[in-house]
């Protein structure tokens, strides 16, 4: 245990002393382990043989584990007072150069921003599996073991030869046999102490690259002692481009691979293993060419390509009016200069047709990176990207973070969408920020596009009167088509007037007619399962989930199905019971309008139209979301039916009506920011209707009409309902004027929950300059989640604190074991 934290300190770089040994120069490097809790560098020896650079990734000795690191620097000598015979060797080295140069201060001011130690800021960042660590596994010594062992030893011993000897190789990781054995250590330990087991590291298994057998022709010349169907085979090859997959040109020559073989022999090709890359790629896409711009497209066009270095741009179009096709302009040159360009978008899955678009107009030259790609697909991405081949990358927050070499610029599409923020695990890394970060240390220019620019981006580009900051404008959708007119159905009306069903007058006859038109429409219900909570219309009792503070929603997967009820905090999932629970009422059934709900009405009211719903709860498996959007747009439904997912980027020539069942759901809740968020997405969703020859239509049903934001997006009034929202913000210190940072507290027990947060709250005062403010604590919107009590504690920093501010993570000191402590740095939600 030499390696452990107290006898190895961090390592200053001091006065160099010379330290020579027989075999010539030794080196030492620091480096960064792989242990969630260790935040200090340690050093090691390189060994003679093994050349390293900073940036590569090791395996390295730590106490009684091998984990994995990062080489950070060089030192000249080992660290003074510290006894160079106990510095251990590097053991291996497992990628050359995973890092390009800026990456670290980009890593490093995103653990000083969010207050999260630098190692987990790199987990974040890199692929899982990297630098994972190797397990310590236990044998069974069969030679050595007497008959009938057990009779010598202790009832955990006993437990732990039994469990060994049920399994043929008599061997199991120590974390298995803990797990299963109560009191396990106890028992290894005299096992090893008599020698019947023995204990060992197997390193880590990593994903490797994933190889395959290609052939290359190597011969100008052919032999002359070719038979015909030899060089058939060599002409297929020829003519496919001189290399193919070796089972490729098996399938395509109809030769077996050990006739390519005694090619191979005869000297006219070569076989070998290459790395073959697993990328994710899906759906054909056909090619397609630069669309000539409109004329606001080509001035906003001008002025991104003229950018030089560092800069920053919003791109602020309304829907439909041609973003993508700027972005896909501004990256091809940059392509041809060899550099690369990132990507950013909310969420892989829901937007199928862009990364369509860009498939079509730059081929192989993109590549996808999201955290649904399997660990090995992520692997082979980064290495590939590491290549420095001229590239797109596509990609969701985390994507942020690849390795691309030489990179020409960064784009966030729809970068209004709180989906570049993560909410946990820590760092809470908002994608945006930390791509103006990485632009600025690139000195490449950042393009963030939206039809509803975030209240921060918005006053950023205002404020800032650098020259690299630039405001472009698409105020018109392509071909001057008009935004869709708005219908606000009052539904309190509707219920006067004596519509009982949950679709107003006007909604019932526009989709009426749709279907006579043969166009199509979007039905859009806010949140998954909004509201569709059970409950008793006897006695009025509703079904919660045991764990958590919160109604259950009700699920049925189709008609016949049985009807679940589940929670959509921990997934808590029970069967729907036939009567109420409390009062055994038989009248007990769901309320609400859930996707679920509002497509069963759909059907009784209108058997005519076709619908696909769109949510959640089908679209789990991989690639739904792309294959009910592919059978949408080719007509297999009239109506699409679904929640938030819906709202981002969809551009369906025939969508002509966009109907929201509900607004009410967007507009009531707790948090500062809920405002700017309906304000957006019914804005988006709003902007789905009308976007080929047709004209469109929007009908938005709500209990509130008169609501500021429900009015804002009836008259497309981005600029008015935004300066108001500011200045409220401003009155309230809310960002983007002051800064917020969310300290968040959880545990079993509630009482203890409660204490700590008010401990931790009084050590606030005491260490928050003076202007701050600190709220709470307060118990969270919803209390219990997973059968942890959660309380908050929120505090807001007036603008002339800036980024200076104290050391928040000492709090954690004060936090006993059994509660958790996080801290949401900038949250976007605060419920
Ligand atoms: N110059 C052009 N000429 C003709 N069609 C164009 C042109 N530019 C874009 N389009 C087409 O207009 C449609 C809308 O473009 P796009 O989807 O990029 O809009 P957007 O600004 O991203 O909208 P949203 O914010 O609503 O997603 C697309 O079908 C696109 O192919
Ligand atoms: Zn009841
Ligand atoms: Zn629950």
């Amino acid at each position: 245990m030499d390696n452990s934290p107290s006898c190895l300190a961090v390592a200053e770089p001091t006065a160099p002393y010379q330290f020579h040994s027989s075999s010539g120069q030794e080196r030492w490097v620091e480096v960064l382990t792989d242990c969630p809790s260790v935040e200090e560098l340690f050093t090691y020896r390189v060994p003679p043989d093994l050349s390293l650079q900073p940036g590569d990734i090791v395996s390295i000795p730590f106490g009684a584990q091998i984990t994995g690191g990062i080489v950070i620097r060089f030192l000249d000598s080992p660290p003074p007072g510290l006894d160079p015979q106990k510095i251990k060797d590097v053991e291996e080295a497992i990628a050359a150069q995973f890092f390009p140069s800026f990456y670290w201060q980009l890593l490093e001011r995103v653990a000083r921003h969010y207050y999260t130690p630098l190692i987990i800021a790199i987990r974040a960042a890199l692929p899982p599996g990297l630098l994972r660590k190797s397990q310590r596994r236990i044998r069974l010594n069969r030679d050595a073991l007497p008959s009938g062992a057990e009779t010598f030893c202790s009832a955990s011993a006993q437990a732990v030869l039994r469990l060994l000897q049920q399994q043929k190789a008599g061997d199991y990781s120590a974390q298995h046999i803990q797990r299963k054995i109560r009191g396990a250590r106890q028992g290894l330990r005299e096992l090893l102490k008599r020698g019947w087991v023995e204990s060992y590291l197997q390193p880590p298994k990593r994903p490797r690259p994933k190889q395959q057998k290609a052939v290359t022709l190597v011969a100008n010349t052919l032999p002359l002692d070719l038979t015909p169907r030899q060089r058939e085979v060599i002409e297929v090859l020829r003519r496919k481009g001189g290399e193919l997959w070796l089972s490729e040109l098996c399938k395509s020559s109809n030769a077996s691979s050990s006739a390519i073989e005694t090619l191979e022999r005869k000297g006219c090709v070569v076989i070998q293993y290459r790395e073959i890359l697993r990328l994710s790629s899906e759906g054909t896409v056909t090619e397609d060419s630069p669309k000539a711009l409109t004329s606001a497209q080509a001035q906003a066009l001008d002025c991104i390509r003229n950018l030089e270095g560092f800069s920053r741009v919003l791109l602020h179009g309304v829907t439909g009016s041609g973003k993508t096709e700027v972005y896909l302009q501004a990256i091809a040159p940059l392509l041809e200069r060899g550099q690369s360009a990132l990507v950013l978008v909310p969420e892989i899955g829901l937007t199928p047709q862009l990364t369509d678009r860009f498939r079509a107009r730059f081929r192989d030259r993109v590549c996808v990176y999201h955290s649904a790609l399997s660990p090995g697909e992520r692997y082979d991405t980064w290495r590939q990207m590491l290549q420095g081949e001229p590239q797109v990358v596509i990609g969701t927050r985390s994507a942020i973070f690849v390795p691309l070499p030489n990179l020409g610029a960064i784009v966030l599409d729809e970068e209004h969408d709180s989906s570049f923020k993560q909410q946990q695990p820590t760092p809470t890394y908002h994608a945006r920020t930390v791509a103006q970060w990485r632009a600025e240390l690139e000195d490449c220019p950042l393009i963030l596009g939206s039809a509803t620019p975030s209240l921060e981006s918005w006053v950023e580009i205002q404020q800032d009167p650098s020259t690299s900051c630039h405001y472009l404008s698409l105020p018109e959708r392509i071909e001057s088509r008009p935004l869709p007119p708005i219908t606000i159905v009052d539904m309190r009306r509707e219920l006067h007037q004596g519509n009982r069903s949950i679709f107003s007058d006007a909604l019932q006859t526009a989709l009426r007619t749709l279907k006579q038109q043969g166009r199509q429409g979007i039905l859009f219900i806010p949140r998954r399962g909004y509201s569709t909570f059970v409950s008793c219309r006897s006695c009025g009792y509703v079904i919660e989930c045991p764990d958590c503070d919160v109604s259950l929603s009700y699920h049925r997967v189709h008609e016949d199905a049985t009807p679940l009820l589940r929670c959509h905090y921990c997934n808590h999932t029970q069967l729907h019971p036939p009567q109420c629970p409390e009062c055994a009422s038989p009248y007990f059934k769901f309320f609400g309008s859930g996707t679920q709900r509002v497509a069963q009405e759909l059907a009784k009211a209108f058997p005519e139209l076709r619908c696909i719903r769109f949510d959640s709860d089908t679209t789990r498996t991989k690639g739904a979301h792309r294959r009910l959007l592919e059978r949408f747009a080719q007509g297999e439904a009239d109506i699409l039916l679904g929640t938030q997912m819906l709202t981002k980027g969809l551009d369906l020539a025939q969508v002509t009506l966009v109907g929201v069942v509900s607004a009410d759901g967007l507009l009531h809740r707790s948090d500062y920011r809920a405002t700017e968020r309906a304000f957006q997405t019914l804005t988006q969703v709003v902007g789905r209707a009308g976007r080929g020859d047709d004209p469109g239509q929007a009908i938005i049903q709500t209990y509130t009409p008169e609501h500021p934001v429900i009015q804002a997006v009836y008259r497309h009034d981005y600029h008015t309902f935004t300066e108001n929202t500011l200045k409220q913000r401003a009155e309230h210190n809310y960002p983007p004027y002051g800064r917020v940072i969310l300290l968040r507290l959880s545990g079993l027990d509630e009482g203890e929950v409660q204490a700590t947060a008010e401990i931790i709250a009084q050590a606030c005062h005491n260490i928050l300059p003076s202007g701050c403010e600190i709220l709470g604590p307060a118990p969270a919107s919803i209390m219990r989640v997973s059968r942890r009590y959660r309380w908050n504690i929120l505090l807001k920093f007036p603008p002339s604190v800036g980024e200076k501010l104290p050391d928040l993570l000492q709090l954690r000191a004060l936090c006993p074991q059994s509660i958790s402590f996080a801290l949401d740095v900038d949250p976007l939600n605060i419920e």
